[in-house]
């Protein structure tokens, strides 16, 4: 089968990186003549603002995570600018085990408007941005062995099938809002505005600067923000030092309602 498999996906703390990697490697491998998987990793702002089309010889993994219940906002106007051509695309969706909500349906209704024929979906779980308990270390290998499942069950699928009608999957339309946090109150709190702060172990190594999706850590002194802060992680799990961190108490008492409310293991949701 004269295909080529591309792996596309944002990954801030490369949960989604390592789902959508081993779904297309393991594509590719079962193809008839395997060439190696294309990447896209659109995580840096340079690289978003590169136009990308596919054309139908092209097999696509897309991957986000989920932020809020549904595809990070921030990535709308990337996603809706890819072109897919009848390209077959696969969209995935990694959250950190409370709920991916309305996530996935709304990449497959992206990437279906963009032009893609979509062949399967699946929702799989990764460590919580905000914590280093939730979901601890997830993908892990069972997840990972769940992943290659996948990917054989879609080579199956494609090889056998031409004819793609629209895939089902979890999800509700219209779209639910995005998903808010409480406070002790009950009432709904907006961390949109909350940044990372920065303690004396920094050694400015700049590595933060050069993870921040949004391109916003401030490279002459790091712990200004010269842009917005999408609570992603990338600079607090990525920093050597252990330097930043967060100390909004509205976010702290989020992270920890989802440590104990979300402890029990969710698994992945497959769509084929
Ligand atoms: C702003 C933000 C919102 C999030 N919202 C959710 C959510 O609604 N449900 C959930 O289970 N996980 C949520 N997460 C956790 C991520 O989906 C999860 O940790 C994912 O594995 C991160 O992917 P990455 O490692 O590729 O960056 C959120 C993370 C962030 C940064």
């Amino acid at each position: 089968m004269k295909k080529k498999t591309n792996a596309m996906y944002f990954s801030a703390t490369d949960t989604t990186k390592k789902i959508v990697s081993r779904i297309a490697e393991k594509i590719s491998e079962n193809l008839d003549k395997p060439s190696a998987v294309n990447v896209i990793d659109f995580t840096l702002p340079d690289v978003r603002k590169e136009p990308v089309s596919f054309t139908k010889e092209d097999i696509v993994v897309v991957g986000v995570p989920v932020y809020a219940g549904r595809v990070p906002n921030v990535l709308l106007k990337y996603l809706n600018s890819v072109k897919g051509n009848d390209a077959l695309a696969i969209p995935v969706v990694v959250y950190g085990n409370r709920n991916y909500d309305d996530a996935l349906i709304e990449l497959r209704d992206i990437l279906e408007l963009n032009g893609f024929k979509i062949v399967a979906g699946g929702a799989f779980i990764g460590e919580h941005s905000f914590s280093k308990m939730l979901a601890k270390d997830r993908p892990d290998e069972k997840d990972m062995d769940i992943a290659s499942d996948f990917a054989i069950r879609i080579y199956k699928k494609i090889t056998t099938q031409d004819n793609f009608q629209i895939l089902n999957v979890k999800g509700n339309t219209p779209y639910r809002k995005y998903y808010m946090p409480k406070n002790k109150d009950d009432s709904p709190v907006d961390i949109r505005k909350v940044t990372p702060k920065t303690n004396s172990n920094c050694t400015d190594c700049k590595l933060c600067a050069d993870v921040c999706p949004m391109g916003s850590i401030d490279r002459e002194d790091v712990s200004k923000l010269n842009g917005i802060c999408i609570k992603c992680g990338a600079c607090i799990k990525k920093c050597p030092s252990q330097a930043k961190f967060y100390d909004d108490a509205d976010y702290l008492r989020h992270k920890y309602e989802l440590e104990i409310d979300f402890a029990a293991r969710s698994e992945p949701e497959l769509f084929v």
